[in-house]
Parts: structure tokens; sequence; C-alpha cells
């Protein structure tokens, strides 16, 4: 799914106005019914009281919307016009004179201080006081009325995006910005709905398909893309009946030292998991009775030092290569990343101490073979590139450097970001369960296995941050978040590889 700036969407907006010769009040009542659909859903007449909070732009034109319908549902509705403005917009007064013949319940006109009403925390509040109209941080009373919503701890909706969130910058410190519980956004999401300095203010999000136009949003161009489970099963290969394991690519895992040959281990499970046809490890000696015992169906060679990596083994035939977790930096095993850089041409994929390593002697980065997938989480790639200002810088940074070495970058988190040059995959699978020692290591031995089985870098990165995620998925609803081990997601991998073809049943069709 395609991620839009607010501009592309107001574009969307007007090319839908005049292809479907609707009027734009017309589209808010779409838009906005669809809202209430959602909530009536899931209050199902619920007697509890419903506080809408309606700016004088065409978000607060949405608020209206749904109050009108949440009253005619027999809802406790309380209206409450944010008046930061004189400049109503037309679609707002509009709405504004339709619940004239629905209620007499005029609504109220906040314009300071003096008439903020009492938020209780069993409040369900609508915050549709500004959407992607937003263009300076909210001050003032709006930013107290905003500090009021939040600290009652009421549960709040934002509708299209919570208020105070620019949809392409990060707010200011102690900014004045919604703390929403769920938001639902129209049409397509927004970047800082994934970004970690933003994130937090989104809750749960749902995207609600208001029917803009779909010429319009299949041609604009869009260089951010959300990976879900279309996208994700688009890029799938099914294997072939009348094939050998010769097929499926043998991959070599190159990392651990004393005390971390764990890492390696659960590298080269994930690989075997993701379908690799044959997988073998190069580690320090010290390893090898762990590496056969824990995982009989690998092969070992190990380096001739017991306890860390000295070399890389000449004439090896792998079809990829992955290097660095649990490796450590020591001068010698970066003379082993060398080595290795020296004699593969195909893409590698690097992580962990790899990177490290990378970090610390930038000018191994220019022996990396093209399309190499690297795969930092946020204090990795610090190393890698520098510090950034925000997230928007970093999405910069991290891109130029992309550019620069030909590479592609997985930026790890909870949400991960894939990038090559100015293309970036949004990753939307995983939970928190998977914030625990050696799951990143698991991702490298997807992403690797999936190289080995001849997927293009970008395609093994999308899929696999993808595949991993949704394993840690499956992993986290069997065990709970907090149970979740490294191993547990490499031991799901085959039901996120099955999941791919398997259709959501909508709440709606649920028993
Ligand atoms: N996209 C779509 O297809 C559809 C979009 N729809 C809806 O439209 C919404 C966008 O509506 P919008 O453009 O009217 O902007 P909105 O967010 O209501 O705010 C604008 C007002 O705020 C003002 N203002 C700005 N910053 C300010 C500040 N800090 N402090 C004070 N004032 C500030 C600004 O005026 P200014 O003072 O800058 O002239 C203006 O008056 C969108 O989010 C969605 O909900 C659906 O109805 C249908 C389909
Ligand atoms: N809250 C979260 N939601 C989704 N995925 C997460 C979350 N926390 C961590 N992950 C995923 O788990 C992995 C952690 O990798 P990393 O930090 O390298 O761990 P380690 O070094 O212990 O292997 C990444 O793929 C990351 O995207
Ligand atoms: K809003």
């Amino acid at each position: 799914m395609k991620i839009l700036t607010a501009e592309q969407l107001s574009e969307a907006d007007k090319r839908t106005i005049e292809r479907q010769n609707i009027t734009s009040e017309e589209l808010m009542e779409r838009a906005a019914t669809l809202v209430f659909n959602e909530i009536h859903n899931r209050l199902n007449g619920a007697p509890i009281p419903i506080k809408v909070f309606c700016g004088i732009g065409n978000n607060g034109g949405d608020g209206l919307v749904i109050a009108r319908h949440l009253i005619q549902h027999g809802y406790h509705v309380t209206i409450y016009v944010v008046n930061y403005s004189d400049k109503r917009s037309d679609d707002f007064l509009a709405n504004y004179e339709k619940l004239k013949s629905i209620t007499n319940d005029w609504p109220q006109l906040i314009k300071g201080e003096d008439n903020f009403p009492e938020i209780n925390t069993g409040d369900f509040v609508i915050d549709a006081m500004f959407g992607i109209g937003l263009n300076r941080p909210i001050e003032g009373w709006v930013a107290k009325l905003v500090g009021l919503i939040n600290d009652s701890k009421a549960f709040t909706l934002a509708i299209d995006m919570p208020s105070g969130l620019f949809s392409d910058k990060v707010p200011g410190n102690d900014a004045a910005v919604i703390e929403a519980d769920f938001t639902l956004s129209f049409q397509a999401p927004k970047l800082v709905f994934f970004l970690p300095e933003t994130m937090d203010y989104v809750g749960d999000l749902q995207i609600l398909d208001i029917g803009l136009d779909r010429e319009f949003l299949a041609e604009i161009k869009a260089p951010i893309h959300l990976i879900e489970k279309v996208e994700a099963a688009s890029l799938y290969k099914p294997r072939k009946t009348n094939s050998h394991k010769g097929d499926y690519g043998h991959v070599l895992i190159v990392g651990g030292s004393y005390g971390k040959i764990g890492s390696v281990l659960l590298t080269a499970t994930a690989a075997l998991k993701t379908g690799s046809g044959l997988c073998s490890l190069y580690i320090p000696e010290c390893g090898y009775n762990i590496v056969q015992t824990g995982l009989p169906e690998a092969m070992v060679l190990t380096d001739k030092d017991s306890e860390q990596l000295t070399t890389y083994p000449e004439d090896f035939e792998a079809d990829v290569v992955c290097f660095g977790m649990g490796a450590g930096t020591s001068q010698k095993t970066v003379g082993a990343l060398e080595d290795l850089l020296n004699s593969v041409k195909e893409p590698v994929v690097i992580d962990a101490d790899g990177l490290n390593i990378l970090s610390n002697n930038k000018k191994l980065l220019d022996l990396l073979p093209k399309d190499s997938v690297l795969t930092p989480h946020p204090g990795e790639l610090k190393r890698l590139i520098g510090e950034w200002q925000d997230d928007f810088d970093k999405l910069e940074k991290a891109k130029d450097f992309s550019k620069k070495y030909d590479v592609v970058l997985v930026i790890k988190g909870a949400h991960s970001f894939t990038i090559k040059g100015d293309e970036i995959y949004v990753n939307n699978s995983g939970n928190p369960g998977m914030a625990t020692a050696g799951s990143g290591d698991v991702l490298s031995g997807v992403i690797t296995s999936l190289l080995g089985q001849s997927y293009e870098p970008l395609s093994a990165a999308i899929l696999g941050v993808y595949l991993h995620g949704r394993s840690g998925d499956f992993a986290a609803s069997e065990l709970g978040y907090e149970s979740v081990l490294a191993g547990d997601i490499a031991q799901n991998i085959g039901k996120a590889v099955k999941d791919l073809f398997q259709s959501e049943m909508k709440d709606s069709e649920r028993n």
C-alpha cells in the first residue's frame, strides 16, 4: 500500500470529486459515515458519554457528520466546536446546519480555557480538531485543551490523524499532540504513523478505504510503501514439484565467538526453516560440538582459532554468505571480514558485529558487493551513518548511504524500514514480544535464505522482514509477548509462509 503525503491526499480528494462527479460534502459524508460504522460496530449502542471535539476545517466537518449519525442512533453525544479560528470551511458549515434538524442540543463553543468541559476517564473522546491541514504547531488554549484530553486518560479516537501531528515532520519537544488510543485514517497511511518518534501518538491504526479515485491512486508516484500480507505474498516464489535441494540454495553463515555461539545457531536454524536447501556454518572451533549437536541438519567448518574468526575459507562455494552475528570486533576478525569481501562477488548479508566492523573500518564498505543487505538496529545504524536530528533526517541519511554504497539497508525496529536508494518499504508485521535477544539473528537467517533461493536482494529483504514479523506474531499469540524467545520466532516461520495465502476473515463474518 502506498504511503501518501498530505499534498497527495488533497490532490486525490480533488480528482475524486471531479471524476466521480460528487461534491466535497458528499465525499465528507462518505468518509465520516465509514467512521461512524466502525464506531457503531464496536460500541453497539453502549450508553457511554461520547465527546466529539471538532475543529473548524474539514477534519471538524468529519466530526460533525460522525456526531450526527451517532445522535441519530441514540448515542449520548456532546459536540464541542474548538473555535481556534473564524475561517470555517464550507463543508464544516453545511454540516453544522444539518445538525439543526436532528437535535436541539446545540454544539458547545470553546473559545478559551473558561469553556473547557470536564473530561472523565470513562468518556469516549473523538478527536476531530485537526487532520492533514495542520500547518503549524498547536498553541495557546488549544494546546491546553489537547493536554486536558490527554490527561483525562479517556479513550480517544483520532479522525484521520491525531491532532497536532504533522504528516511530514516530527513535532517539536513539548508540542501539543493528541495521544490517541485508536486512529481511523482515510485512504492511505501517513509516514508519521510508523516512525519511532511519532508512532506512539497513533495507538492502534485502521485505514478506511473511502473510495478515492483508483486511477489516480494507481498512477501517483509514491516512494514509500507499507508492507502487509498482500504485498509480501506478491513477492513469494512457490516451490516446484520437480525440484531438489540444489534448487534452494546453499547458505554459509559466518560468525560466532567464545560465549556467543548461540547466535549463529539461531541464524542457521532460521535459514533452514525458511527453506534453504543446504546450510553450512563457518565458526571458531569452540562452537563445533554445540552446532553439530544443536542443529544436525547443518554442516560445520571451523576456523583454526578456537575462540574467534580469523580467516574466511578459501574456495568455499556457497550461493550466499551471511556475516556478523556473535563474531566480535577483534582485529583478527576484521581480517576475516576483509578476506570474505575480497573473495565473494554476489550480494552478502551483514549483521551485528559485521556492521560494527564496517563502522570502525569504513574502507571495507567499498568492498561490499552491489546489492548486499545490511541489517542494523538503530545503535548499529548510528555507528554506520552518524547521528541524525530526527527520524526524517535519519531516513534521508540512510537513503544517501544506500545510494553511496549501492546496498539495501534494513533499519530494524517496531516497524522495520527497508531502504534501497529513494525507495522505502515500511514493515507492518511483528510485535513487542520480538524485543528479545537473538531475534535479529533470526532475521538475518531468513533474509539470507531467501537470497539463496534466488530472490532479488530487495525482495529478499522486504519479504524476509515481513515473514520474520509474522512468525513473531504466531509465536506471541501462542506464548504471550513476554515468553517469546528468538528460537520461537524461527520455529514459526513455516506458519508465516503458509499464512501468506490465507485470507483474513472480517470481524463481521465471524460468529
Ligand atoms: N483527503 C481526503 O480525501 C479527505 C479529507 N477529509 C478530511 O479533511 C481533513 C483536512 O481538512 P482541512 O484541509 O480543512 O484541514 P484541517 O486539518 O481540518 O485543519 C485546517 C484548519 O486548521 C487551521 N490551522 C492549521 N494549523 C493550525 C494551528 N496550529 N492552529 C490553528 N489553526 C490551524 C487552518 O487554517 P489557517 O489558519 O492555516 O488558514 C484551517 O482552518 C482531513 O484530515 C480529513 O479529516 C474528509 O472529510 C474527506 C476526504
Ligand atoms: N516492538 C517490536 N515490534 C516488532 N518487531 C520488533 C520489536 N522489537 C524488536 N523487533 C524486531 O526484533 C528484531 C531485533 O533485532 P536486534 O535488535 O538486532 O536483536 P538482537 O541483536 O538481540 O538479535 C528486529 O528484527 C526488530 O524489528
Ligand atoms: K484529528
